[in-house]
């Protein structure tokens, strides 16, 4: 800081000497003029003396003159007079007035000085009157003369001019003298000092000190030059102790920030304003800036644009620092630098930070965990391939649906769409097409129907539609569901094109309109599955919906599907054996295992019945199991017993659900051996239905078990596809006619036709042939004819228990 110093001019000394001078005119002159004065009235009133003087002296000579008219004397008197100086100008007047004797000069003409023009008191006239002593005092007549003041008090005049210029000049000396005084013992000195001041370093004041005056100098300023160097080095001290301090409190608050930045916290400051008065490496990393841009940054520009995030922020930071509150905060949404969004945990603490209170927020990145939540939460609720919501989502869905359904009294419905034959796609192409026609299937069911509609994947090639908000009126809605339905068939029986291949797929469609009795979502989804399944029974590519009898069948379906499982617990179920036997010989040639269930309270109920819920329940994995291995367990009974000859055969039905389960071909090798079954004893029946829908698997299956001396029967033969073409390729041993074949065999000939064909076929193809279902000798002898093997059916024997089997075996 370095100040200009002043002037010469602004110094002090200048500044006294201007004073002085004025003091001098305006004191020293006035009291000089007030002097003059004075004396001015002493010298009039002398002069006035000296006036009467004269008078006196020359009017007795004037008065005889006049009285005696003596012109002489009048002359004299008058030339006596003009012998003063200051009288120039006297006349002698008789009473008449008529001059005896006058006479004048000029006035002295003075070099005038400038203290007379101030005065200006110049010619005066003087005039008495004439009386002579003895004539009654009457004037005879009168003397006047003219007098000129300037010249009586001339010498008065010089002399006090005089002693005014030479006040003034002495005064001006003597303001001159004490100028230079001063100059030379203030103001110089001052002027040094201020220079030496303004040199001074305010960061090092002890290095410069003040010069100080000489030693016989022991004055103020002297004083204050020695006070002030003293003065320097308390505060150089004082300076030296305080960067001390600074340097030690920089580095303890460097390693302190050293410390904070290598922190994984992420911590930083936050003001009322909404500004970071400090910010670690961490924080401003995670945001993609550097801890000095975040203090210039608005938290609110930070901070992921939603109303809500934001508000929340300011509003945690106002309580923190105006209630001085401690806070957790379990999400707060920020965006970095280059737009990614940060989610943080954050604490918030009150935090006194220099001259002000702050909000000290530790916060953890959670994005990670945040994201794998989000991922976790979009896969728990999304199906993988499609990405279309998945099953825990659309029951969620469609449980909110059914509800605002009901509240607001309209109609919806829900869309179970199940493709025809897909698994033929699967088994030929590949997984990898099936799955892009699931995919491309998706895409088209999201197309067709509205933004507010739901589309998700149930399983496989099952998909659900849930049409919301339909209809008020239950039969509008229905109609709308319908024509929904029937452009989604549409959509999906489009040629799907796949690298030059081009697919074609149908779907059955059941729908069910909500809200219905329950509204129970599962029970919603099983009905639309049951409405599908009747248009798989009845040959796909259709849609149907669900109506009162399919709910009754399906509630008593789910009353049997409670029985089934008590079944299986107290030991329900029995197997009954019907005899197969030699059409030749008449022989028993094996038996065919078939179950029956003792309810305990409607009595025995057929298999046509329960089977089909065994399936769809899963149910029929334990009870097939179980069949087998009664079956088992009495085939070594008997073979023990030997009643079992070699070459008879057991026949044990097989459900599609229980030959395509994972432990099948093991569960059934295991209860071979564990009840040691004669080699070719057990035969297992398999419907064509089974086979065809995955021939290579079954093959397999079937190959393993015939391994392990197992043979098959193809069930229901006839009824189904009848291809020779796999028959060839399948290890079967037998072929069983459907007896609805047999029923009419006496009176229809196709059906003689038909029964010869496959007898022929068979032979040809070296397989056993076993006719279902005789009832009657006749029945018998056109099967005899025809050269069939053997046969079953009432005829002989219906299905009968254990022992009545074995007695039979017997006789
Ligand atoms: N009208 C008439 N019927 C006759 C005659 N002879 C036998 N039957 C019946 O015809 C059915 C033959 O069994 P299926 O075709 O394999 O057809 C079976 C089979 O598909 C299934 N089934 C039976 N037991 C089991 C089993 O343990 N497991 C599996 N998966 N299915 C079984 O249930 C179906 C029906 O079994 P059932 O009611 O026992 O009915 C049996 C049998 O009682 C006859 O002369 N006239």
């Amino acid at each position: 800081m370095h100040n200009k110093g002043p002037t010469f001019y602004e110094g002090i000394s200048f500044q006294l000497a201007k004073i002085g001078i004025i003091l001098v005119f305006v004191l020293s002159f006035s009291m000089n003029l007030v002097q003059v004065y004075v004396d001015y009235r002493a010298q009039s009133r002398e002069f006035e003396r000296l006036v009467d003087r004269v008078i006196q002296v020359a009017t007795p000579p004037a008065a005889r003159a006049v009285h005696t008219l003596d012109d002489d004397l009048a002359t004299e008197v008058v030339n006596g007079l003009l012998s003063y100086d200051f009288i120039h100008e006297v006349a002698i007047l008789d009473e008449r007035g008529n001059a005896l004797a006058e006479a004048s000069r000029p006035p002295i003409v003075h070099s005038a000085g400038w203290l007379v023009k101030i005065v200006d008191d110049d010619v005066l006239t003087y005039t008495a009157q004439l009386a002579v002593p003895g004539y009654a005092q009457q004037s005879t007549g009168k003397i006047s003369f003219r007098v000129d003041k300037r010249q009586a008090l001339a010498s008065f005049y010089s002399r006090s001019e005089l002693n005014l210029v030479a006040g003034v000049l002495r005064n001006l000396v003597l303001v001159v003298l004490l100028f230079i005084a001063f100059y030379v013992k203030l103001t110089k000195p001052l002027a040094r000092l201020s220079h030496e001041i303004n040199e001074i370093d305010p960061d090092q004041p002890g290095v410069r000190r003040l010069t100080p005056l000489p030693d016989k100098r022991q004055d103020e300023l002297a004083s204050v030059i020695s006070n002030t160097n003293q003065l320097l080095d308390v505060v150089e001290l004082s300076l030296a102790k305080r960067r001390a301090v600074e340097l030690a409190l920089r580095k303890s608050e460097e390693h302190l920030r050293q410390i904070v930045d290598s922190l994984p916290v992420l911590i930083g400051a936050r003001n009322k304003q909404g500004y970071y008065r400090f910010a670690n490496q961490a924080l401003a990393n995670a945001l993609g800036y550097t801890p000095e841009q975040m203090c210039t940054i608005h938290v609110r520009n930070l901070l992921k644009h939603s109303v809500d995030n934001i508000e929340q922020v300011l509003n945690n930071d106002a309580r923190v620092i105006d209630r001085r509150e401690e806070l957790d905060v379990v999400e707060e949404s920020f965006v970095g630098a280059d737009g990614s969004q940060l989610f943080l945990q954050t604490h918030m603490i009150p935090l006194d930070y220099y001259d002000e209170v702050v909000s000290l927020v530790l916060s953890v990145d959670v994005t990670e965990r945040k994201n794998a939540q989000e991922k976790m939460q979009y896969m728990a609720h999304h199906d993988a391939l499609t990405s279309l919501p998945n099953r825990l989502q659309l029951v969620e869905r469609l449980e909110h649906e059914v509800r605002r359904a009901v509240r607001h009294g309209y109609f919806g419905a829900v869309l179970f769409i199940d493709l025809d034959k897909f698994k033929n796609i699967n088994d030929s192409l590949g997984h990898p097409v099936g799955d892009s026609v699931l995919q491309e299937v998706a895409k088209r069911l999201k197309a067709a129907v509205r933004e507010e509609d739901l589309v998700a994947r149930l399983s496989g090639d099952e998909f659900i539609v849930v049409l919301t908000v339909l209809d008020q009126e239950l039969d509008i809605a229905g109609l709308k569901a319908g024509e929904i339905s029937e452009k989604i068939r549409a959509v999906v029986s489009q040629p799907i094109m796949h690298e030059q291949m081009e697919l074609r797929i149908t779907c059955s469609v059941g729908v069910v309109v909500y809200p219905d009795k329950n509204n129970v979502v599962h029970e919603l989804l099983r009905y639309a599955d049951t409405a599908m399944y009747h248009v798989k029974e009845k040959g796909r590519d259709a849609i149907e919906f669900f109506n009162e009898d399919m709910a009754d069948k399906v509630s008593a379906q789910l009353v049997m599907e409670g029985d089934l499982h008590r079944a299986l617990e107290q030991q329900q179920f029995v197997l009954h054996y019907q005899p197969k036997l030699d059409i030749e010989t008449g022989e028993v040639v094996g038996a065919e295992a078939l179950l029956r269930w003792q309810h305990p309270e409607k009595g025995q109920i057929s298999p046509m019945d329960f089977i089909p819920v065994l399936e769809t329940s899963g149910l029929i994995l334990d009870v097939g199991q179980w069949v087998i291995e009664q079956a088992c367990q009495s085939l070594a009974i008997w073979s023990s017993k030997g009643l079992w000859r070699p070459g008879m055969t057991m026949s044990v039905n097989i459900s599609p659900r229980q030959f395509r389960g994972a432990s099948f071909v093991q569960d059934v090798i295991d209860a071979l051996q564990r009840y040691d079954v004669p080699p070719g004893a057990l035969d297992i029946e398999v419907t064509e239905g089974i086979i065809i829908q995955r021939v290579d698997e079954a093959i397999e299956t079937m190959s393993t078990l015939a391994a392990h001396q197992v043979s098959f029967s193809l069930d229901d033969f006839g009824t189904g596809y009848s291809s020779i073409s796999y028959l060839k390729r399948l290890p079967v041993s037998t072929l069983k006619i459907d007896k609805s074949f047999i029923r009419d065999l006496s009176h229809d000939r196709s059906d003689r036709v038909l029964v010869e064909t496959i007898i022929t076929m068979a032979r040809l193809l070296d397989l056993n042939v076993v006719a279902e279902g005789v009832e009657t000798a006749e029945q018998l002898e056109i099967l005899h004819t025809y050269h069939c093997h053997s046969y079953q059916g009432f005829y002989f024997s219906p299905a009968v228990p254990e022992i009545q089997f074995e007695a039979l075996l017997k006789r």
